[in-house]
């Protein structure tokens, strides 16, 4: 342990590991007085796969940077593995691999030059670096095409050439800022394997993410952010269940007055008796119940005597976006942006990003 790294031994989370990322009321005000992160607070024990979940604009990339030491926190306090990000950058730069938003593959270079690269600037010992540069190759699936100019990779590949090149001196710890934005559900769910392996082989993984799907298949817990606070926070499964009970989804005939018509049934004629919650969609209205199941076809006939056309019925588990909008009344849409409700309704996980240009 160097002089300067905090003894954390008394904060351990409750299995014994020690914590990656230790912030409490964690603010930063940018110079033209933008509050972007008001108080944020996160445990984060090493060897976690930990998401960063919110819209565009809620503080995400924001706060990596604080983390990654590349902004000072206007207040709070921050210890990334171990070292304070206001007194031990240098130590925590050496600790962590980050991967921005931004590429940083210089495309006028190979695959395997890039990684060089990464490598001088990270100061890999020379003896270590073929070999390393080979594994890191091979686990990215770039090996076929290691000595190629980057220029020619597609978004998918240029991505994952990114995650090797920040993971070139076996940091413990690596921010992942949007890792997977813009890409298509291939090319994400290859980059998911990659970024599960790694975690697999025990680096803890800070992920920044809009995307609800992400964030459900990849982490063991998420905190969601929204207007630089924390909303929530829990794994996804225990984040869904709070959302107590199941989701009913009625997709009605007529336009605005029928909808709001049928969530005045629910909220007044008693047919769920566990106070449920009602929202009007863009096609018709979704109930959260414990009794959906059991009380939906009684809605179903209750919606017909009032002379209300239903035109299809389901019920279903809830999802992230659900969380997302008993959390905050809005919903999450696919470009990251929180969505009121009755306006744009479909989630990330529905809806896949543009494509990235064949990714092979
Ligand atoms: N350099 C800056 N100066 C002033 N305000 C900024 C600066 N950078 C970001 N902001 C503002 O801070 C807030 C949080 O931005 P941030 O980039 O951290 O959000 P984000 O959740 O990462 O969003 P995105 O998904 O768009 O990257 C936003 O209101 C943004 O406009």
């Amino acid at each position: 342990m160097r002089s300067n790294q905090v003894d954390r031994s008394v904060e351990q989370p409750p299995d014994g590991r020690r914590y990656a990322i230790e912030a409490e009321d964690l603010e930063l005000t940018y110079a033209d007085g933008t509050e972007a992160v008001s108080g944020v607070s996160m445990a984060v024990p090493e060897g976690e796969f930990f998401g960063f979940l919110g819209p565009n604009g809620a503080g995400k990339t924001t706060t990596i940077k604080v983390l990654a030491t590349l902004l000072n926190p206007t207040a709070g306090t921050v210890h990334v593995n171990g070292f304070d990000v206001k007194t031990d950058q240098q130590a925590i730069r050496e600790s962590i691999g980050y991967m921005a938003q931004e590429t940083s593959v210089i495309t006028e270079m190979t695959a395997r030059e890039n990684l060089r690269f990464a490598c001088d600037a990270y100061g890999v010992p020379r003896g270590d670096r073929a070999d390393r540069i080979e594994e890191l190759l091979d686990l990215v699936d770039l090996a076929d095409v290691a000595d190629k100019q980057a220029e020619g990779f597609s978004g998918g590949m240029k991505k994952r050439l990114d995650a090797a090149m920040a993971l070139v001196h076996r940091p413990p710890l690596v921010f992942l800022d949007e890792p997977t934005t813009g890409l298509d559900p291939k090319a994400r769910n290859r980059l998911w394997d990659y970024f599960e392996e790694i975690n697999d082989r025990g680096t803890t993984i800070f992920l920044t993410t809009q995307y609800l799907e992400e964030a459900d298949h990849l982490c063991d817990r998420l905190s969601v952010i929204l207007d630089g606070e924390i909303v929530a926070e829990g794994a996804p499964e225990t984040l869904k269940r709070e959302v107590g009970g199941e989701i009913l989804d009625v997709e009605l005939e007529d336009g605005p007055a029928a909808r709001e018509q049928a969530a005045g049934i629910v909220r007044e004629d008693h047919i769920f008796e566990d106070d449920p919650t009602v929202d009007v969609t863009d096609d018709g209205i979704t109930v959260t119940s414990r009794e959906s199941r059991k009380r939906g076809p009684d809605l179903l006939v209750a919606l017909r005597d009032a002379g209300i056309t239903v035109t299809g019925f389901n019920v279903r588990s809830p999802t992230l976006d659900d969380v997302f909008l008993a959390i905050t009344g809005e919903h999450l849409d696919d470009e990251g942006s929180a969505a009121s409700n009755g306006e744009a309704v479909e989630s990330a996980v529905e809806r896949p990003a543009a494509a990235d240009g064949g990714d092979p």
